[in-house]
């Protein structure tokens, strides 16, 4: 399938807003380049999704969108978003799909999180092994495969947390990964919400693999019929995080533990204020540049 690629060239410190921005928009997948670079080896690519802070002065981010993406729309909707935009920073292209986005899946190992918990590769045998809680994952165009610091904080505090017989909720479920390994991990049933088709199927994919699909309910954010979960989760950015805030709340049981993450460093305070209002026993973990924001709900 054939992809609208959207090239955006901007300065390092507009980086997280104009991708948090092409994310907004729907942005299948979300890389980053140096700009500057003159030949392909100089490129050295970050991985799909929300990116790092790199050190290069000026970052070109190609984000892939639908073949049938309407151009016009999108270039007036990122003005919007982003008004210091110059029409000289944006560029489309039509990419055709060379399975490129699957190139760095080469560099994806078996990672370990926390005590018991593992993410294989789907094209990795893992040990045999009952001490270990394996969850096999294609990522394909969805976000998740764990090797972004903000799923690692989320799938360290799963592993920590005692799940037999809990039901999750795991709202920006990207490739599903989250809710995945919680029900691996012991959950008795699991809801995946995300507002990117793509990502809906990724999960269920994702949860066939693992033998899990039947405990696995997916929805649209619009669409969503469950009853409040003993546990919630959401790894989205810290702008949807704000406004979901009282979904969130209705979302979670009286009492049930709670994580949120795509939390930059120093964007922390004023969440932590808002989710005061719905949720206790409020703490700030932090990865590399990212926060995870953990509680109780009240
Ligand atoms: C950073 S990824 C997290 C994926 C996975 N849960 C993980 O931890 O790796 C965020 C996901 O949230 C979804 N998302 C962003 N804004 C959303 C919104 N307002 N409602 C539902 N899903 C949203 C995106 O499509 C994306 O799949």
């Amino acid at each position: 399938m054939p992809f609208l690629e959207l090239s955006l060239v901007v300065r390092t410190e507009q980086q997280p807003r104009a991708e948090e921005a092409l994310d907004d928009l729907g942005a299948l997948s979300i890389t980053l380049r140096d700009a500057d670079a003159e030949t392909p080896d100089e490129q050295a690519i970050f991985e799909p999704g929300v990116g790092e802070l790199p050190l290069w002065p000026t970052i070109t981010l190609d984000a892939l969108f639908d073949q049938h993406a309407d151009r016009r729309g999108l270039a007036a909707a990122l003005g919007e978003l982003l008004p210091w935009l110059e029409p000289d920073q944006l560029n489309f292209a039509e990419v055709a799909d060379q399975e490129w986005e699957r190139a760095w899946m080469d560099q994806f190992k078996p990672m370990p999180f926390g005590r018991r918990l593992w993410i294989y590769p789907w094209n990795i045998e893992p040990p045999a092994d009952d001490g270990l809680v394996v969850v096999r994952l294609d990522p394909g165009l969805a976000f998740g495969s764990g090797t972004h610091p903000t799923t690692a904080l989320c799938l360290e505090w799963l592993d920590g947390l005692d799940l037999a017989g809990k039901t999750i909720t795991d709202y920006g479920c990207g490739s599903g990964v989250l809710a995945i390994a919680a029900l691996k991990l012991g959950a008795t049933g699991a809801v995946g919400v995300d507002n990117d088709p793509q990502a809906l199927t990724a999960s269920r994919d994702n949860a066939e693999r693992n033998g899990v699909a039947d405990r696995l309910a997916l929805f649209l954010p619009e669409d969503v019929e469950a009853e409040a979960a003993d546990v919630f989760i959401a790894n989205i950015l810290a702008g949807p995080l704000g406004e979901l805030a009282p979904t969130f709340a209705a979302a979670a049981k009286p009492g049930a533990p709670f994580a949120i993450s795509g939390i930059l460093a120093g964007q922390q305070d004023e969440l932590l204020q808002r989710y005061a209002e719905w949720f206790d026993e409020l703490r700030v973990d932090t990865r590399e540049d990212w926060v995870r924001i953990s509680g109780r709900r009240r």
